[in-house]
């Protein structure tokens, strides 16, 4: 069946996505700021800024209208970045169909509250809406997905019925779609590797080779597990898709955002410099900020992601922080193995 699907926000994602939908037979709604962006996804079907190489389907149309794209639609998905989540979500809430089917696909955490995205959207929906908000995540981006290269992704929710249906909407040859209940997990899983996304960046900025990278991904797996259960993920969450999937996919691929920013970072450009030459959204530095937070909240050893935080954001040089990461005491591998050495 046939239905008219919204998507918010024309970045990468939301574009890849709705061409995900399009190509399932349904007719997209594509949600963006900028009306000369709109026009040209309308009249030449490419959204040149974030994906300039592809042809999108005439299935897909383009509104700065937030209201006009979302009103009524059986099935709403927000692709925006973050920092962006609460107030673009409050302004379209009042027209939510009540039955909408919300999925998110947003990897991060907002920074005041360092809530979850799923978190923040169920503050400002109904609660009938957001019992069944459906999360997205796993290794996905959007530049194979716009090419119809084989990938897999997780849906999760609080409702079997709407991550049932989520998965049959969203699923077809090029684009496998797994159920996955741990709703906690797969969210922190797919916003913490962005964090490990950057170290893997910076190391390979910094002329490391492939034993650093390796040990950034296992390390940092145990890290951001070890969090994530904390704040009530199930472990095997991040032996899945969302969790290890996801991080060789960032750490290992030159579309990351992430990745390419820890490069610049590794190679001595300074932050500011780094996110103004990317001109995309690099959650991995606010979501670095949010885990250090939440490390300290929830007394985790997370011993990367410190070491980024002071790169990022209180001048130590990446240099220093590989020494200060390697000249750490003497520890077990797996805590589960007994009790760290002190
Ligand atoms: N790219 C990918 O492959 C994947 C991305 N994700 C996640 O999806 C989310 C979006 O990322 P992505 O599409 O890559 O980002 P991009 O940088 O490609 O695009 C960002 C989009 O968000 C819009 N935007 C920026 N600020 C605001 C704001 N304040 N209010 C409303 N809209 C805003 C931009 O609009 P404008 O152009 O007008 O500035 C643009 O449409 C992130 O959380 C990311 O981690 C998840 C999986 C894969
Ligand atoms: O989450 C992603 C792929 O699954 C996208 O990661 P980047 O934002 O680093 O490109």
């Amino acid at each position: 069946m046939s239905l008219e699907v919204a998507v918010i926000g024309a970045g990468s994602w939301g574009t890849a996505l709705a061409s995900v939908f399009a190509d399932n037979g349904h007719r997209v709604h594509l949600w963006m700021r900028n009306p000369k962006q709109a026009e040209e996804v309308n009249t030449r079907h490419v959204n040149e800024k974030y994906l300039p190489d592809v042809r999108l389907s005439e299935n897909i149309v383009a509104s700065t209208d937030l209201q006009e794209v979302v009103h009524g639609k059986p099935v709403v998905l927000l692709a925006v970045p973050s920092h962006a989540m609460r107030a673009v979500t409050r302004e379209l809430s009042p027209h939510l169909h009540p039955e909408v089917l919300l999925i998110h696909a947003t990897k991060g955490f907002e920074m005041e509250s360092l809530k979850r995205m799923s978190e923040v959207i169920a503050e400002e929906v109904s609660p009938a809406v957001a019992e069944g908000l459906v999360v997205l995540s796993g290794p996905s981006h959007a530049e194979e997905v716009i090419l119809r290269s084989p990938t897999t992704v997780v849906v999760t929710s609080a409702s079997e019925d709407r991550m049932l249906r989520a998965q049959v909407l969203l699923m077809n040859s090029y684009f496998r779609v797994y159920t996955n209940p741990d709703l906690i997990g797969a969210e922190l899983a797919g916003a913490l590797k962005n964090i490990i996304a950057l170290g893997a960046g910076m190391s390979d900025g910094l002329g490391f080779g492939d034993n650093a990278k390796a040990a950034l991904l296992t390390r940092g797996l145990a890290e951001i597990t070890r969090l994530g259960v904390k704040l009530g993920a199930m472990p095997l969450t991040f032996a899945g898709l969302a969790g290890i999937g996801d991080l060789v996919v960032t750490c290992t691929s030159k579309h990351s955002r992430n990745w390419r920013a820890g490069y610049l970072l590794g190679q001595g450009k300074p932050l500011d410099e780094v996110l103004e030459q990317m001109g995309m959204v690099v959650e991995g530095v606010r979501t670095t900020n949010a885990a250090y937070a939440l490390a300290s909240r929830e007394e985790v050893s997370m011993p990367i992601t410190t070491v980024l935080y002071r790169i990022l954001f209180e001048g130590t040089s990446p240099r220093q922080g590989v020494e200060e990461l390697m000249g750490r005491g003497r520890t077990r591998e797996n805590e589960y193995l007994g009790p760290y050495h002190t």
